[in-house]
């Protein structure tokens, strides 16, 4: 399906798995697993890695595979009976070459729209039709974005809960910190969610860190010190936001060194859960893009390679 206008390449990935590969006219790219409809990959102009695979991933269905950015649907973690973080990741998307109009106002023409239906055995552990859309775009300024449509194509309103999870590339946990969130209340989920205020600054990373936000901003940043770079994550339709690093906690599909090289900041949906009614249609928005830091702190003499949140949901 690659033409000059859909430059995407249809491929095999480990273990067979097919993978997609979209790339635009400034040499970016990025990977996307259809199990899953996972990204695996997302590189900058430069063919630097902006996400992070764990260096002990299991690309062997059904197990989600670890890194990248997992969709979360239609339950985060373990707030229901679902097994954690809902079914999305463990199942097979398919790509669909004509979804119905998307309204936006990013003229990129590097993306891919995936889909997944509801199935009947999706349909005994979670009793609600729905079909879930997903456009993965590299956006005229180089953004990664994520729009995710959620249809209900059943007679009866459902509510679900939501996450997409990146596993963002960083130089070192030590030397980064998530600004945006300061004052705001969290859930600690290392402790039983417990409801806390955060009155810190800023975040930074000494330990295990496991905090859903509630009712955030959109817009959440990622500054490494050390590469002087700042992540820039812009969120719409999704009221919380997950922060995590697992630090020296054992999770088995994760090198033990691995910690270090990423963090997670998660757009969500938990603490309200999103309702849609029958025949209608739930619109949600990621978007990251990596700026020099110095976009923030007034030293940057040229505006260029500051993007200023390009907003592109239309509804
Ligand atoms: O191991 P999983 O199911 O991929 O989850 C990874 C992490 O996902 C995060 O969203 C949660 O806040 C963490 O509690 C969890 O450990």
């Amino acid at each position: 399906i690659a033409t000059e206008h859909r430059p995407i390449e249809k491929t095999k990935g480990i273990n067979g798995l097919d993978k997609l590969i979209i790339r635009d006219r400034h040499g970016r790219s990025v990977e996307v697993y259809l199990y899953g409809a996972q990204v695996t990959s997302w590189k900058n102009e430069k063919q630097e890695e902006l996400l992070v695979m764990s260096s002990k991933a299991i690309f062997n269905p059904p197990t989600a595979i670890r890194g990248g950015i997992p969709v979360l649907f239609p339950q985060y973690s373990n707030t229901g009976p679902l097994p954690s973080h809902g079914f999305a990741r463990n199942r097979f998307w398919e790509i669909e070459t004509n979804p119905p109009p998307l309204i936006t106002n990013c003229s990129s023409h590097a993306f891919v729209d995936l889909i997944l239906r509801s199935s009947d055995d999706d349909l005994k552990i979670w009793p609600h039709k729905f079909v879930y859309r997903l456009r993965v775009t590299i956006g005229v300024k180089g953004d990664l974005t994520l729009t995710s449509r959620v249809k209900n194509s059943d007679t009866k309103p459902f509510n679900f809960t939501f996450g997409l999870h990146p596993y963002f590339a960083v130089s070192d946990i030590s030397e980064i910190q998530v600004d945006g969130l300061s004052n705001l209340d969290y859930l600690d989920q290392q402790k039983n969610r417990t409801r806390f205020t955060d009155h810190e600054k800023t975040i930074t990373f000494t330990s295990q860190l496991d905090r859903l936000y509630l009712n955030t901003p959109d817009t959440i940043r990622i500054v490494d010190h050390k590469k002087k770079k700042t992540i820039v994550v812009h969120k719409e339709g999704q009221v919380d936001a997950v922060v995590w690093n697992p630090w020296d906690k054992k999770v088995s599909d994760l090198g033990v060194e691995d910690y270090r090289r990423f963090v997670a900041v998660e757009s969500a949906a938990v603490a309200k859960p999103i309702t849609v009614n029958p025949g209608e249609e739930w619109k949600g928005l990621f978007q990251a893009y990596v700026v020099p830091s110095s976009c923030f702190n007034g030293k940057h003499d040229s505006k260029k390679s500051c993007i200023d949140h390009p907003h592109i949901l239309k509804t």
